[in-house]
């Protein structure tokens, strides 16, 4: 418990230092620092390779960019079947979950970062096309005189079925973004669906500019987590909601031993059976590991200028969905 204790406070400290040094960086203060609590660099001229982690693996920051870049680049091709394989299908009940809280509104400008292969997007262009459609019949149902031509005439002469509502898919990886690609052309979509090569540490985007920012599996492998909320915060809208679903933590002992048991045993097997790629699922369960817990999230979502940060815990804590508004 004491051990416990003293990495979170760690951690913590960890946090806030990082975000001092940013700040720092930012304003072009203190380029040359010391790297952390307790580096001593202010007299060298050459930068120290900032340790992270990879998994379970100590690696530098620059590194663990290119082994990530490598792990989906080299998982994009099966990336959808592997999900549903592994849960069985249930990533994609997780995922409807997030659109059940994001309740988009018509003209709703989304920004899904991380995005992959599209399954938010295509979430919510499926939304805001039911919900446009749904509204639009109830007006026309409120107009009673209009004859079933006029009816008629008024659906194709809609010349927006999304309502005016957008998404941008912004990723790092060419590969994904290439499957997420042919996956919307496969499936018909078009209207009001961008995407944009990016890093979530900087995006590509003006200040202000998006009424939702969703990140779903994609936070838990960014290097600088606090810089990827900071910059989620920079570009939404005065109002805008910030909503993460990812990996967490399990709570009650015995589901957290089977889950143990499921994540190393089966995940990898898997992983090599069907994408003939060990390495990159071992990476997966790892890295779920090494996220920090619902609480510990919250408080690094608060940290990073949002309000009313609220969570909830699905599927005994296996994954959580974060929320918070710019205010
Ligand atoms: C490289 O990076 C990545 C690659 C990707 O393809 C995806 C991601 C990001 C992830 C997603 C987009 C989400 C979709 C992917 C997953 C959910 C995979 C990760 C899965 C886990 C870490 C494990 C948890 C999985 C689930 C809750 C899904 C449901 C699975 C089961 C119920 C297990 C059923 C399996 C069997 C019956 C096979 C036999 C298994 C054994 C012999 C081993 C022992 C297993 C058990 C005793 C059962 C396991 C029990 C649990 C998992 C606990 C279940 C708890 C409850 C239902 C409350 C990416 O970053
Ligand atoms: C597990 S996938 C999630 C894809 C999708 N959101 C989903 O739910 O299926 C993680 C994604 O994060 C992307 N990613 C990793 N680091 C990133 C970064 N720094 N900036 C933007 N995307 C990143 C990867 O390229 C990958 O497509």
């Amino acid at each position: 418990m004491a051990t416990h204790r003293s990495c979170a406070l760690w951690s913590y400290c960890g946090r806030r230092w990082s975000r001092v040094m940013r700040c720092c960086r930012l304003s072009g203060l203190c380029s040359s620092w010391p790297s952390g609590p307790l580096g001593a660099r202010h007299l060298s001229q050459e930068k120290p390779a900032t340790e992270t982690h990879f998994g379970f693996e100590t690696v530098s920051e620059e590194e663990k960019r290119g082994k990530v870049y490598h792990v989906f680049e080299s998982v994009a091709k099966k990336y959808d079947v592997m999900n549903d394989m592994m849960s069985l299908g249930i990533h994609r009940i997780w995922k409807d979950l997030l659109l059940c809280k994001m309740r988009p509104f018509p003209g709703t400008q989304l920004l899904d970062v991380a995005g992959g292969t599209g399954d938010i997007a295509f979430r919510f262009l499926n939304y805001v096309q039911a919900q446009h459609k749904g509204k639009q019949k109830r007006q026309l149902r409120a107009q009673q005189n209009l004859s079933w031509e006029e009816i008629a005439k008024k659906y194709q002469n809609e010349e927006d079925p999304l309502g005016g509502s957008r998404v941008v898919v912004c990723d790092i990886n060419k590969e994904m973004l290439k499957i997420g690609k042919q996956k919307a052309r496969a499936q018909g979509y078009k209207a009001g669906l961008a995407w944009v090569l990016g890093d979530a540490e900087e995006l590509p985007f003006d200040d202000d500019k998006f009424d939702v920012y969703t990140i779903a599996f994609g936070i838990r492998n960014v290097t600088h987590i606090d810089q990827a909320l900071q910059e989620a915060h920079r570009v939404l809208k005065p109002g805008g909601r910030f909503l993460c679903l990812e990996f967490s933590q399990v709570n009650n002992p015995l589901i957290s031993r089977l889950y143990d048991l499921y994540s190393f045993q089966v995940i990898p097997v898997l992983g090599e059976v069907i994408a003939g790629d060990w390495k990159s699922y071992q990476y997966l369960v790892e890295s779920i590991r090494q996220f920090p817990s619902q609480e510990e999230f919250r408080e690094m979502i608060e940290d990073a200028g949002f309000e009313k940060v609220t969570y909830e815990s699905l599927t005994s804590g296996i994954v959580a969905i974060h929320s918070g508004f710019k205010l």
